[in-house]
Formats: structure tokens, C-alpha cells, sequence
């Protein structure tokens, strides 16, 4: 194409021009990533690394090898963490039937304090919730239930809200 014709990119892309190579590079504006191809579809608007945060709530069975074998609903947990499993895997099914959801469930049988919330734990970035939980809570879609995941707390499912 001549100079005179203006490059027309796909939305949420910047053509810029590297000040050490002086070579055209590709800015997309939302995750601030750059490329030097050509962008041939819109930018994305979530970067290689994921959100900054995600909001979810969780459905949380604590065992007898817990860091703190208590909740709300029971003072001292005694179960096994095996008893945990079989109990978190049948609230799955009852879930994924759509008998129930795990927000319900969550109110009624959750060891965490957010049961009070509907499990809901709020927005939160990487950093703030033991590795395990996070990785799974930055690895699902919105709307999506994780499989059974084990921290020191517990097993929990989570299901990510925003
Ligand atoms: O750590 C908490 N509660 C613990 C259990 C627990 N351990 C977790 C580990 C990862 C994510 C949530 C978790 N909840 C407890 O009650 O023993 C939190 C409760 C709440 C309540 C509201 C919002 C965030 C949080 S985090």
C-alpha cells in the first residue's frame, strides 16, 4: 500500500514505530502487549497472564488435617479427609445435576466464614489466597466450577463469578 494510505488495524490495536530498531510494531491498548506482526483480529482485552483479579465463591469442607479444624458449623472437625472428599464430590454432582447450586450449598455447608456471604469471597488478585486455589480460580471462565481443589484449609470447589 502507498504511505499515503492510512493502515487500518483491528480494533483496540496502535501502530507504533520502535525507537531503537525504528521498525512498526503493534500496540494492543487494552493489555498494553506488543507484537511486530501485522494484528489481524481485535485485541484481546485480557493479557497472556489472565485478569488482574476474579471474584469467586467456593463451597469449603475442612478435614481432621486442616490448618484449623473448626468452623462456623462445627467446633471441632473430626472427619477424614477421604469422609471430606466423598461429601464435596456428592455437593458436585447434586451442582452440576442442577438440583442445587453452590452458592446454596455454600450458605449450609461450608467450613469457610464466607458461607454467611453465599461463599462469596469477593474480588481478589494473585497473592491473596493459598497457590492451589488461585491457580484454579485464575484458570476458569467465568461462570465455571473448578473440580475439587485441596489447600491447608480443605477441599473446596469454586465457582467464579466475575
Ligand atoms: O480464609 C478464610 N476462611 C477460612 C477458610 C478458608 N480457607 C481458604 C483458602 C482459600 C480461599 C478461601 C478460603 N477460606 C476459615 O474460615 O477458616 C476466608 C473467609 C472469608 C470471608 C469473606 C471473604 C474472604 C474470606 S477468606
Amino acid at each position: 500500500m502507498s504511505d499515503k494510505e492510512e493502515e487500518v488495524l483491528p480494533e483496540g490495536w496502535e501502530k507504533r514505530t520502535s525507537r531503537s530498531t525504528g521498525l512498526s510494531y503493534y500496540l494492543n491498548i487494552f493489555t498494553k502487549e506488543s507484537q511486530w506482526e501485522t494484528p489481524k483480529q481485535a485485541a484481546t482485552k485480557v493479557g497472556l497472564q489472565g485478569p488482574d483479579q476474579v471474584q469467586c465463591s467456593h463451597l469449603l469442607v475442612k478435614h481432621n488435617k486442616s490448618r484449623r479444624p473448626s468452623s462456623w458449623r462445627e467446633e471441632n472437625i473430626v472427619r477424614s479427609k477421604e469422609e471430606a472428599r466423598e461429601i464435596l464430590e456428592d455437593y458436585k454432582k447434586q451442582i452440576e445435576s442442577g438440583s442445587t447450586t453452590l452458592e446454596d450449598l455454600a450458605s449450609k455447608y461450608s467450613d469457610c466464614s464466607s458461607a454467611k456471604r453465599r461463599g462469596d469471597l469477593g474480588m481478589f488478585g494473585r497473592g491473596q489466597m493459598q497457590r492451589p486455589f488461585e491457580e484454579a480460580a485464575f484458570a476458569l471462565k467465568v461462570g465455571k466450577m473448578s473440580k475439587i481443589i485441596d489447600t491447608d484449609s480443605g477441599l473446596h470447589l469454586i465457582l467464579r463469578t466475575k
